[in-house]
């Protein structure tokens, strides 16, 4: 418990640094998350009081004025702050887990590739998330975007917001929730939100977008991989999804979690369901993920090194419910900023989504009918609805 207590007076010491430089860097490579989910009680005493120095001095020569590129929540969502309830996290008990590790590898292998299929079926079944390694994306491609990703959101707020991000929409630059009208429906993020249409436009020279463009191919092989194994579990094929769920249908989203002071009071991404098939996540080493399993919370241990995957409503329907789009969110942290990256596999607009199985437990609908009215309930109930709308 030493550990802990020291580990807290080097969180104390942290608030006092602006820019909040993931502390993780100092504790030898831990995010605070982990230290203080994993009780790495074993780290030792000196080496923790030399990282709380360390942290102390980086404070001292960190006296500058707060960045400017992190968005103005408090003072933009004021009024929402004002008199209003902390969302109440706290006073659960949220465990931490892993999720069921799946190496692709296996697929290749004469041998062990039906087990393997079986078990991302039965992941996406249980759990409706679960995470792979051997995914066929170059670690140096996720490190190149990582980088490009923190570049972009270490420009100042301003420029984020006036700036088209180079040939991409311009809207693609998110943050907050605009239509927010209480704490619990307010995300302490930002967003670059990039439809990989836009992807065929001329590519520029720049790196990111050059990064994009060779991501988005690698992330399309891997969703199509993982299609044709949850499609063989239903004993259907994914050719459907492959057709209507092509590239340039797909989105990429860049997150950023900056620190929140008030983490009791509000999410990093509040909770929900993902309106796609399949999403595929690439998250840094601070906690904050969380998935809801059996009615309970559970937070996401972090593992920079797998990719996590998980279902989306329009899988659920499809599947007539055997895989599971799970609700998840992301918890704000007082001190550590985070970063992920997500594909969201998409069909056309027009696209049927018809479960085979009879009988069938959602009547079928277009996507973008399905995306309307999930627009049409955050415009006036402030959260998504999803697919309980849309029972036979
Ligand atoms: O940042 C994360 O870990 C989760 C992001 C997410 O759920 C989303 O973008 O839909
Ligand atoms: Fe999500």
């Amino acid at each position: 418990m030493k550990v802990l207590g020291i580990v807290s007076e080097a969180r104390d010491v942290n608030q006092c640094i602006p820019a909040t430089q993931s502390i993780s860097k100092h504790i030898k490579g831990y995010s605070f998350g982990e230290l203080k989910e994993a009780k790495l009680v074993s780290l030792g005493r000196m080496e923790v009081l030399g990282i709380v120095s360390e942290a102390r001095e980086l404070s001292q020569a960190h006296t500058a004025p707060v960045m400017d590129h992190s968005p103005p929540f408090l003072a933009t969502y004021k009024s929402l702050f004002d008199g209003q309830q902390a969302i109440d996290t706290d006073t659960e008990v949220v465990e931490c887990c892993d999720l069921p590790l799946i190496d692709l590898s296996r697929l290749n292998d004469v041998l062990e590739a039906a087990q393997c299929k079986q078990d991302i079926v039965t992941a996406a079944s249980e759990w409706g998330f679960f995470q792979i390694v051997s995914h066929g994306i170059p670690d140096g491609l996720l490190a190149r975007l990582r980088e490009e990703q923190v570049q972009m959101f270490r420009q100042p707020f301003k420029q984020k917001t006036s700036e088209k991000l180079l040939d991409f929409d311009d809207d693609s630059y998110r943050w907050g929730t605009p239509t927010a009208t209480s704490l619990k429906h307010l995300s302490w993020s930002e967003a670059y939100h990039i439809p990989l249409s836009s992807s065929n436009k001329p590519a520029t020279s720049s790196t990111i977008r050059c990064v994009i463009e060779e991501l988005s191919l690698a992330m399309t092989q891997l969703a199509n991989q993982l299609v044709d194994t949850l499609a063989e579990g239903l004993g259907r094929d994914g050719t459907y999804m492959k057709e209507n769920c092509t590239r340039n249908m797909c989105y990429l989203r860049l997150n950023r979690y900056p620190p929140c002071p008030i983490p009791a009071q509000v999410f990093g991404l509040v909770p929900h369901t993902d309106s796609d098939f399949l999403t595929i996540l690439c998250q840094d080493e601070v906690i904050g993920l969380q998935l809801k399993k059996g009615g309970r919370w559970f937070a996401v241990r972090p593992n920079p090194n797998t990719l996590v995957i998980n279902i989306g409503d329009l899988f659920q329907a499809w599947s007539n419910g055997l895989y599971k789009s799970v609700e998840h969110r992301v918890m704000s942290n007082p001190h550590l900023e985070r970063f992920s990256v997500a594909y969201f596999m998409c069909p056309s607009n027009e696209t049927v989504i018809e479960s085979s199985a009879q009988p069938a437990t959602y009547r079928k609908f277009s996507f973008g009918e399905y995306r309307q009215q999930v627009q049409q309930d955050v415009r006036r109930m402030g959260h998504k609805v999803g697919l309980t709308r849309f029972l036979a």
